[in-house]
């Protein structure tokens, strides 16, 4: 696995110290854990969202690639705790402080403590289109067919 180099700017004074610096779990670890670094916990109730800083700023700079904040699945399926807008796109021109928007989709309160695992980063590779207008598309073997025209099963 290549590593690319991205600048990151700690905004809060805790990060590295009583708050862990995200990093990847195992070498295989696609993301890193975003963490909140929040004043003290605070409570979901059911259907409730906060936006959560990270006390991170990232600037990727190279075009060719931006950042995904997702969900972690355990806090997602078990506890309900995913993203208020569902997927989190970070722009590799974007250098303000990385926030997590949570979501409680469940039916219970659920308490995010200060430093807690929240969701996770992402870097992905991006192209940017350059759209050609045409009149027709040379015919494809699906042509408009969408939203289940293959069937169910
Ligand atoms: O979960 C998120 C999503 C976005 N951002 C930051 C990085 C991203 O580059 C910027 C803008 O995000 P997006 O383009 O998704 O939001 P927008 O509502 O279109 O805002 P803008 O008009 O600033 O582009 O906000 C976050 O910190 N967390
Ligand atoms: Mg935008």
């Amino acid at each position: 696995m290549s590593h690319q180099p991205v600048q990151m700017r700690i905004l809060d004074e805790r990060i590295g110290q009583d708050i862990p610096m995200p990093t990847y779990a195992t070498d295989g670890s696609a993301g890193l854990d975003l963490r909140a670094c929040l004043e003290g916990p605070v409570t979901l109730a059911p259907g409730e969202s906060m936006l959560i800083p990270t006390g991170l700023s990232i600037y990727i700079e190279d075009n060719t690639l931006a950042a995904m904040i997702l969900p972690r699945s355990g806090l997602g399926h078990k506890h309900g705790i995913v993203l208020g807008n569902l997927v989190g796109l970070i722009d590799s021109d974007y250098q303000g402080e990385l926030m997590v928007s949570c979501w409680n989709r469940g039916s219970t309160a659920f308490t995010v403590n200060v430093g807690e695992r929240i969701a996770q980063l992402v870097l992905v590779p991006v192209v940017q289109a350059q759209f050609d207008i045409v009149d027709e598309f040379h015919a494809s073997g699906r042509g408009e067919g969408g939203f289940g025209s293959t069937g169910r099963h």
